[in-house]
C-alpha cells in the first residue's frame, strides 16, 4: 500500500491542463489568472490634487506670500487650467488635475476665505505638498497583476481601472460527481429503516464550488451493468469524475473492477491513511477518475487532500502549505497516517489544533463540529501536545 505522500506526487503529477477562456471581468473573482495586467497609463494618469483647498505656486509662498486671491476653480472631471498670475490661487478638489504652473495645495482647513481671498493660516507649507504625483504608483506598462493570480475583489478593481472588459482565466474543469449505493434516497424522500439520504455528492458539489468549479451530478445503484454503461458515457463527457462509495471489499464494490473494464488505468487503489483508504484513482487520456471511499468522511477528506491539489496544480497555482499546533496528546497505534478532526483557534497569535473526537469515517454530524483536518504522519505513533502538522482546513 503507498503512503500520503506517494498517492498525493501521483495525483500532482497527472495534472491536466483545460485551456484559458475569456469571460467579463465583474465574472472573474474566484478564478486564476491567465494573462498579465499591466499599467494602460500611468497611476495617476496626472498631477492629481489629493484635498480640496485652494492651489498655489510655491515660489510666492516661499517669497512670504500668504493671501492670494482666488482666480478661479478646478473641479474633478473638468480640464486642466492654468494660474494667470502667480501670486494668485486656485479652489480645487480631490480627484481633479492639479491647474498648470501650481506646484503645492493647502487644504481648507488651513485657509480663512473672504472675499474672493484666501489667506493661509499655517506656517510650514512644503513644495508638493497635497499633490499625488503622475506615476507615483506605477508607470505606463508596469505588471500590476501577475498571471496565475486568483483574482480576488482587489484584482477586480485594478482590471476595471485598466479598462479590461473581459479577461484571460484558466478554463474550469467539466466534473461529474457520481454517488453508488442501494441504500441511498434523495434528500426529499424519507428513508425507510434501513436505507438514508444522499449526503456525499452535496458535500462534494459545494467542496468544488469553493473552488468556483461547476459540477453536475448522478447517482447509480449497485447493478453492474448499469454502472458500466453509464460511467462509459460520463468518461466521453467529463475531464474529472468524482465518486463516493463501491470502493471497498463489498460483494457489491463494482467500481474497481468496471473502471478498469472501461479502460481507466489505475494508478493506485488504497493509500496507508485514515479516514479513507480505499481511495482509488486513476485516468484515461481525457478524464481522471477520483473514487473515494463512501463514508463520508473519507470522501470529504480526500476530496481536500487530493482532489483540490491536483486541481491547483493543473490551473497553475501553487498552495502554501499550512501548519498548526497539536493542542493536546494524541496517540494513534495504526502503522496509517491520520487525518485527525480539528477545531482551530488563535493563541498569541499561534494557530492551535484542537482534536475532536468522532465515531469513525462514517460519524457525518461530526464535521460540523470541526474546522480542519491535521495530518499525523504515519511512522509515529504518540503526538505530543506542541508538536505543530500540516493541517487541511475546510473553513
Ligand atoms: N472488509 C473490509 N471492509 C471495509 C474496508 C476494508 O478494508 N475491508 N474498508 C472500510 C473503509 S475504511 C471504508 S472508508 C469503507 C469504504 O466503502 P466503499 O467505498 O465501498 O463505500 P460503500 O460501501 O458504498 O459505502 C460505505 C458507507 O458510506 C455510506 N455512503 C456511501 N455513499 C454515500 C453518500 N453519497 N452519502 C452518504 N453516505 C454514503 C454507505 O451508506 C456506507 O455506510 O468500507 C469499509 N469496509
Ligand atoms: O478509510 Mo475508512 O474511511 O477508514 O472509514
Ligand atoms: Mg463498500
Amino acid at each position: 500500500m503507498i503512503s500520503v505522500e506517494e498517492a498525493l506526487q501521483i495525483v500532482i503529477d497527472s495534472a491536466q491542463d483545460f485551456g484559458v477562456e475569456e469571460i467579463p471581468f465583474i465574472q472573474s473573482a474566484g478564478r486564476i489568472l491567465k494573462e498579465q495586467i499591466k499599467a494602460d497609463r500611468d497611476f495617476p494618469p496626472f498631477n492629481r490634487v489629493a484635498m480640496d483647498g485652494i492651489a498655489i505656486a510655491y515660489s510666492s509662498f516661499k517669497n512670504g506670500q500668504r493671501s492670494f486671491k482666488i482666480e478661479g476653480i478646478q473641479a474633478a472631471g473638468s480640464e486642466q487650467i492654468s494660474l494667470q498670475n502667480l501670486e494668485n490661487c486656485i479652489e480645487v478638489m480631490t480627484g481633479a488635475v492639479l491647474p498648470n504652473k501650481c506646484d503645492a495645495v493647502i487644504r481648507y482647513e488651513d485657509v480663512f476665505i473672504e472675499n474672493g481671498i484666501a489667506t493661509i493660516s499655517i506656517d510650514a507649507v512644503t513644495d508638493g505638498q497635497n499633490i499625488h504625483q503622475k506615476g507615483k504608483d506605477e508607470k505606463a506598462g508596469d505588471v500590476l497583476i501577475k498571471q496565475n493570480t486568483i483574482i480576488s475583489a482587489a484584482e477586480i478593481g485594478v482590471l476595471a481601472t485598466v479598462g479590461k472588459s473581459t479577461v484571460k482565466v484558466a478554463k474550469q474543469p467539466k466534473v461529474m460527481i457520481v454517488s453508488t449505493g442501494d441504500e441511498l434516497v434523495a434528500v426529499d424522500d424519507v428513508p425507510l429503516a434501513h436505507q438514508i439520504r444522499r449526503s456525499n455528492v452535496f458535500t462534494l458539489v459545494s467542496l468544488l464550488e469553493k473552488l468556483h468549479i461547476p459540477s453536475e451530478t448522478a447517482h447509480l445503484t449497485d447493478d453492474k451493468p448499469i454502472l458500466k454503461e453509464k460511467i462509459k458515457s460520463f468518461l466521453a463527457t467529463y475531464d474529472v469524475l468524482l465518486f463516493s462509495g463501491a470502493v471497498s471489499k463489498g460483494k457489491f464494490d463494482f467500481l474497481p473492477e468496471v473502471l478498469a473494464e472501461l479502460g481507466v488505468v489505475k494508478s493506485f487503489h488504497k493509500v496507508a491513511q485514515r479516514p479513507g483508504k480505499p481511495f482509488w484513482f486513476g485516468q484515461t487520456k481525457n478524464s481522471s477518475v477520483f473514487a473515494f471511499p463512501g463514508n463520508p468522511i473519507s470522501t470529504f477528506v480526500n476530496c481536500l487532500a487530493y482532489f483540490y491539489p491536483w486541481y491547483f496544480k493543473s490551473i497553475g497555482v501553487e498552495l502554501q502549505e499550512e501548519n498548526a499546533i497539536l493542542s493536546e496528546d494524541v496517540s494513534f497505534k495504526p502503522n496509517l497516517a491520520y487525518f485527525l478532526q480539528v477545531q482551530l483557534s488563535y493563541r498569541y497569535g499561534h494557530l492551535i489544533a484542537s482534536p475532536i473526537t468522532g465515531n469513525g469515517s462514517g460519524d457525518l454530524a461530526s464535521l460540523v463540529k470541526a474546522d480542519a483536518f491535521i495530518q499525523l504522519p504515519a511512522n509515529q505513533n504518540e503526538f505530543k501536545k506542541g508538536e505543530v502538522f500540516k493541517i487541511i482546513r475546510y473553513r
